[in-house]
């Protein structure tokens, strides 16, 4: 039981991860509604933290050394509509590099379970 490999590992672990996020967060920045609130984020670290995020949350072996998400993202006006579209890109990005349809749906349902720490309170009713 123990050695089954975790979902982070089976999508390739960090190699594979690090050239879904690079990919990812492309998209991301060319989306006209995303890309600005990325305006003046330092991108290589953003990228290495989400790996490392991505690495913990996907059942390891990474860990996590970054901010809470909500406080990482409280304030910043980011809407259920916003972290849908992310969510959407994070999806695509996967399935554009190969991974398995039954990862896919459990990575995008684990980032789901985060909304509530991304999206600020006052922008739910949207
Ligand atoms: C489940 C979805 C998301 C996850 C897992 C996530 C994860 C992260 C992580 C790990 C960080 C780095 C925190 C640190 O520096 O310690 C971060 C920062 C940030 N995130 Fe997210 N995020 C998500 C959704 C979003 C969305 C939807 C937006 C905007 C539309 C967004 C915008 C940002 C911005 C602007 C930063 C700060 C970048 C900087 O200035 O360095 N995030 N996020």
């Amino acid at each position: 039981m123990g050695d089954e490999a975790t979902l982070f590992e089976r999508i390739g672990g960090e190699p594979a991860m690090a050239r879904i996020l690079d990919e990812f967060y492309a998209r991301v920045l060319d989306d006209p509604e995303l890309g600005p609130f990325f305006r003046h984020a330092s991108m290589d670290s953003l990228r290495r933290m989400q790996l490392e995020f991505l690495g913990a949350a996907l059942d390891g072996p990474l860990g996590y050394s970054g901010l809470a998400l909500s406080h990482a993202h409280q304030g910043r006006g980011i809407t259920a509509r916003h972290f849908n579209r992310f969510t959407q890109h994070f999806l695509e990005t996967l399935r554009a590099r190969g991974v398995g349809e039954a990862e896919v749906v459990d990575v995008i349902a684990r980032i789901n379970t985060y909304a509530d720490d991304i999206v600020g309170r006052s922008a739910v009713s949207e």
